[in-house]
């Protein structure tokens, strides 16, 4: 990998300016969580940071409030009402109004559970929130539900299925994953959102460009690793990447981690959680690389 020039269409993110600060790198708001699943949406957040968002503050039910804080320090958290399931409840809508209007885009969907009122909140945030958001979990799961998925949305979209979430999202619960890689290609141009299909080689695709992911391993595969990619994807939102690159180069990014992971630990031994500290490793990696011309 060092020394190797970076593949080519990847974006190049430029080294940050002398006199840049925190506010420079974006405010990024993250919704999530429910009782039984506080660590979802704290691995999103912390690689929110680490994928180098200026600003990230988490939304949770209060319930588990102390317990997301108590993760990490340096993000925010952002206190939504708890209903009955220990999930968020639709009329936490206005407390997170509050909020959204000083965030520069937003992820929702880990660990967030399934509810009727999780429907609506879903549902009103895709077809309202103007900026940029990513839909993943649960949030995918919710917005299956709807009429037709993953039309009517207010503004640029990233979708982060693994192939189950996928398959409900297009109805479709026996389609392979090589058939669903040719609808994934469809499904993002036809609704005008950026697919991030996910698994080996994990398909970045806005209909009309698609990038096979050359990193990665099957360390990855292991609760919480996607949560770790929605708050990577989130952070380069954050830094104004358009949504295609974003996906692109935080799916990279993710991948090169695991990579990097594996020489120290084994497939097996790799946890999300671990796989936090390596994002680093991807950073000076890409960083040192990046200036070298590319294949
Ligand atoms: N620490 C925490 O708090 C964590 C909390 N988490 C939270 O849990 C919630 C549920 O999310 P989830 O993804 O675990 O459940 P779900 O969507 O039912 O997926 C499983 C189904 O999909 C299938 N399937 C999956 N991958 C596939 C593949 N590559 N290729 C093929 N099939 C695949 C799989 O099929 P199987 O092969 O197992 O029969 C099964 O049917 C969500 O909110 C999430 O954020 C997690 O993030 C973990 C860490
Ligand atoms: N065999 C594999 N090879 C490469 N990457 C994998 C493999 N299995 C899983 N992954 C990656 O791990 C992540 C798993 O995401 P997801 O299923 O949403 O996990 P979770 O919801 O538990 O966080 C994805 O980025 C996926 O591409
Ligand atoms: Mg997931």
């Amino acid at each position: 990998m060092p020394n190797q020039p970076l593949p080519s269409g990847l974006p190049i993110i430029a080294a940050r300016a002398a006199d840049s600060h925190k506010g420079t790198f974006g405010r990024a708001l993250l919704v999530g969580g429910s009782v039984g699943m506080p660590g979802s949406i704290s691995l999103s957040g912390q690689a929110c940071l680490k994928g180098g968002a200026g600003l990230v503050t988490l939304a949770v039910p209060d319930a588990i409030i102390n317990t997301v804080a108590n993760f990490e320090p340096s993000y925010m958290t952002w206190a939504l009402p708890t209903d009955r399931t220990g999930r968020i409840p639709l009329h936490a809508k206005a407390r997170l109004n509050e909020k959204l209007h000083s965030s520069d885009c937003l992820a929702i969907g880990p660990g967030l559970g399934q509810t009727r009122g999780l429907f609506h909140l879903v549902s009103h945030l895709y077809e309202t929130f103007s900026k940029p958001m990513v839909i993943d979990a649960d949030g995918l799961n919710l917005l299956a539900q709807r009429d037709d998925s993953l039309a009517g949305h207010a503004g640029p979209r990233v979708v982060t299925p693994h192939l189950g979430e996928f398959r409900r999202l297009v109805g479709k619960p026996h389609l392979s994953m090589e058939d669903a890689r040719d609808m994934a290609v469809d499904v993002a141009g036809n609704q005008q959102v950026v697919v991030v299909l996910k698994g080996p080689q994990t398909l970045v695709t806005d209909g009309h460009r698609h990038w096979h992911n050359p990193t990665g391993n099957p360390g990855l595969a292991t609760g919480g690793t996607g949560d770790v990619l929605t708050g990577l994807i989130t952070a380069l939102l954050a830094q104004s990447l358009d949504v295609y690159e974003a996906a692109l180069l935080a799916v990279y990014l993710h991948g090169l981690a695991a990579d990097l992971a594996i020489r120290e630990t084994t497939q097996s031994g790799l946890t999300a959680s671990g796989l936090l500290t390596f994002l680093e490793e991807a950073w000076r990696d890409y960083e040192s690389r990046r200036d070298l011309p590319s294949t």
